[in-house]
C-alpha cells in the first residue's frame, strides 16, 4: 500500500544572485512500512525535500500524497491537522517542551487533539524507548541520547503513518544512535510506520530497505533501476 507519492516537488530559495534551486523535480514513493534513507553533502537539499514533503517549507511545484491524500490542497488549518495525525517529525535538535516531563512531552501530540492517551501504549512506548524509570524527569535532566529518545517517542505515539526524520543521531553517540536506529527500525518492521531519515553517515544506511541520494537539488534512489 502507497503511503507517500511525491511528484516534481520543486522548491527554490531568493532571487537573483542567492537564488538557490534547492530542490528539483523530486519524485518517488514509498509503501507501507519501508525504511527509507536521504543522503547527500551539506546543502545538497536534504532538509528541503523532508521540510515540503512534512509541510514545514512551502514547496513552489508539485505535489504530496500522503495516504492517498493531497497535501498541498488542504488549507492551513486542514494541513495542521493531517500533518499531526499522520506525520511524525524527528529533528536533530530535539525540541522538547522543558517544563514538561518525559511522559507529558510523549503524549503532548494527543493532547493536542484533546485525545486520551491509552495508557498501556505509553507504557510500552517508554519500555521500548528505555525510558520507564525517568518518566517523570524534564528534558534537562536527561542525556542527548535519552532526549532523542524522547522526541521519537512523541513521534510514534500517535502512530503515524509517515515518519519523517531529520538527521536524528546527528548530536549522538555511537551507541545512542544504534539505539535510535533499532528504535526506527522497529517502527518500519514493527508497526508498518513508513521511515524517511535523513543521514550523513553511509554506515547507518545499511538498515534501510532503500536509500536516496540528493546532490545539487536532484533526487536518486541508488540501487534503483535508474544506477
Ligand atoms: N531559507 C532559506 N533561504 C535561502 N536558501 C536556503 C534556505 N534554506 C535552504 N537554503 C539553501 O538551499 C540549499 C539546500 O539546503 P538544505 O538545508 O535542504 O540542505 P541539506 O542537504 O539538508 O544540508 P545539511 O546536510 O547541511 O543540513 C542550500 O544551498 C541552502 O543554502
Amino acid at each position: 500500500m502507497e503511503i507517500l507519492r511525491v511528484e516534481n516537488l520543486s522548491r527554490t530559495y531568493g532571487r537573483g544572485e542567492a537564488r538557490v534551486e534547492a530542490l528539483k523535480q523530486a519524485s518517488f514513493s514509498m509503501q507501507r512500512g519501508e525504511f527509507g534513507a536521504v543522503v547527500g553533502v551539506s546543502g545538497s537539499g536534504k532538509s528541503t525535500l523532508l521540510n515540503c514533503i512534512g509541510g514545514l517549507d512551502k514547496a513552489d511545484a508539485g505535489n504530496v500524497f500522503i495516504n492517498g491524500q493531497d497535501v498541498f490542497a488542504m488549507d492551513e488549518n486542514e494541513r495542521t491537522i493531517f500533518r499531526r495525525q499522520n506525520i511524525g517529525f524527528i529533528f536533530q535538535s530535539f525540541h522538547l517542551i522543558p517544563e514538561l516531563n518525559v511522559e507529558q512531552n510523549i503524549i503532548f501530540p494527543l493532547l493536542l487533539d484533546y485525545r486520551k492517551p491509552d495508557q498501556n501504549r505509553v507504557d510500552e512506548i517508554l519500555q521500548v524507548l528505555g525510558l520507564e524509570n525517568r518518566r517523570k524527569h524534564l528534558p534537562g535532566q536527561l542525556s542527548g541520547g535519552q532526549q532523542q529518545r524522547v522526541a521519537i517517542g512523541r513521534a510514534l505515539i500517535t502512530r503515524p503513518a509517515l515518519v519523517l526524520a531529520d538527521e536524528p543521531t546527528g548530536n549522538l553517540d555511537s551507541q545512542s544512535s544504534q539505539d535510535v536506529m533499532d528504535l526506527l527500525c522497529r517502527a518500519a518492521r514493527h508497526y508498518q510506520q513508513t521511515v524517511l531519515m535523513i543521514t550523513h553517515n553511509m554506515d547507518l544506511t545499511a538498515a534501510a530497505d532503500r536509500v536516496f541520494r540528493v546532490s545539487d537539488g536532484r533526487l536518486k534512489e541508488l540501487g534503483g533501476a535508474s544506477e
